[in-house]
């Protein structure tokens, strides 16, 4: 019997792809009732959210989480079937292994075995789900702080379990992220008949240039001050189209999706006006260009849960973590604002958002008595 394997086969086995939650919260917050744990949801639209909390008091730790996963895509390129979980050779298949339903059952096991062992623990801890985490994420996490906020219920302490760890359980811990935006720019020109280029604006031709410049464009050489480290900013081009199939007539526009991660050296605004610049320096002008802010970068400062993360994963896998801001960006971008310290650890990222998404099954067990050493040392003398 492994509970945590169990429970993470439970939920990989509810086909929760965004926003749908398919019933995982409800699931967990039942289960955990039967121990003490309070639920209140937070039901935006169609996105489900829940806080499931023990004890009343400060200081308080919160887990965070999602329950949503990523589409599939073609069954048939699964080796087994996405919402099928299977344990093969000792590893556990199936959307949501990593990412994160199999850190959600750990944290939620952590939590059961912690008010078991300390049923009068000082302090608060829970467990905040969302099922808006790989979509928009404007009605998740986003939403449930600005409700928590306005109330002053603000956590102390927050553990995000996203994938953090890259080549072993624990290698990686983070302690921020970058930020994100998206802009998407449509260059305009005129469509015509390749024969005759008098009288056609040809928008990829246009683009060229600027489309160099951005891929050449060394944008910073990262951060490393007082408060910690970033790695560089970084644009990457995620779509280009342009067309109309045909070989012989230019297209009347082209699209370029970008997506730039970036460093306390750039926020938002300074980002699109960089890249304003250098529309005009390439001489394109007949253009839109539409953000998407999806974060901006947060470090969280060295607080009571960094300690005790970084003395849980030594103690409990026997390796001391990296403590760095790298990977995406993670809903930590919604709570580290409130003054909470964010720390994130999670399970291997090596198959987030693949075909054949897995997890070691032994990293679900090590994983939750990570959490659970976390909350020892917390809220009791530690053992
Ligand atoms: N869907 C939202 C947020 C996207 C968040 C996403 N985060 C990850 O993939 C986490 C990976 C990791 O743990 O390193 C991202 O960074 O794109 C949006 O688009 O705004
Ligand atoms: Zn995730
Ligand atoms: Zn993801």
């Amino acid at each position: 019997m492994n509970d945590t394997l169990d429970l993470a086969c439970a939920l990989m086995a509810r086909p929760s792809v965004t926003p749908d939650d398919a019933g995982c919260q409800s699931l967990l917050a039942e289960r955990m009732a039967a121990l003490g744990f309070a639920a209140e949801w937070f039901v935006c639209g169609d996105v489900t959210n829940v806080l499931i909390t023990h004890g009343a008091e400060s200081p308080s730790l919160w887990f965070l989480g999602h329950t949503d996963v990523v589409p599939p895509g073609p069954e048939s390129d699964w080796t087994s079937p996405p919402f099928a979980p299977e344990v093969r050779d000792g590893v556990l298949y199936g959307r949501g292994a990593c990412d994160m339903k199999g850190a959600v059952a750990a944290m939620v096991v952590a939590l059961e075995d912690f008010v078991r062992e300390h049923p009068d623990h000082p302090g608060q801890v829970g467990l905040l789900l969302t099922s808006d985490e790989e979509g928009d994420a404007q009605r998740g996490i986003r939403e449930v702080a600005g409700i928590l906020a306005a109330r002053g219920q603000v956590p102390d302490h927050c553990l995000v379990g996203e994938p953090s760890s890259q080549r072993q359980l624990g290698d990686t811990v983070r302690i921020g992220r970058r930020g994100s935006i998206v802009g998407v720019l449509t260059v305009k020109g005129v469509q015509g008949h390749t024969a005759f280029p008098e009288s056609i604006d040809n928008p990829v031709h246009r683009l060229a240039p600027f489309l160099a410049a951005l891929v050449e464009r060394r944008w910073d050489d990262g951060v490393d001050d007082a408060d910690g480290q970033f790695p560089p900013t970084h644009c990457q081009v995620s779509n280009i189209n342009a067309g109309t199939g045909a070989s012989n007539v230019t297209p009347g526009a082209a699209t370029l999706t970008i997506s730039f991660r970036y460093n306390t050296h750039w926020n938002a605004d300074t980002l699109h006006q960089a890249v304003q610049d250098m529309l005009a320096d390439a001489g394109v002008e007949n253009y839109t260009l539409d953000w998407r802010v999806s974060g901006e970068p947060f470090r969280s400062p060295a607080g009571a849960l960094r300690r005790a993360v970084a003395d849980a994963v030594p103690t409990e896998l026997g390796l001391a973590p990296a403590l760095n801001t790298g990977g995406g960006t993670s809903d930590g971008r919604f709570i580290a604002p409130l003054g909470t310290e964010v720390v994130e650890l999670g399970l291997l990222n090596a198959s987030i958002h693949k075909v054949d998404e897995y997890t070691p099954v032994a990293d679900l067990d090590d994983l939750s008595r990570v959490y659970r050493r976390v909350m020892k040392t917390m809220f009791t003398a530690g053992d």
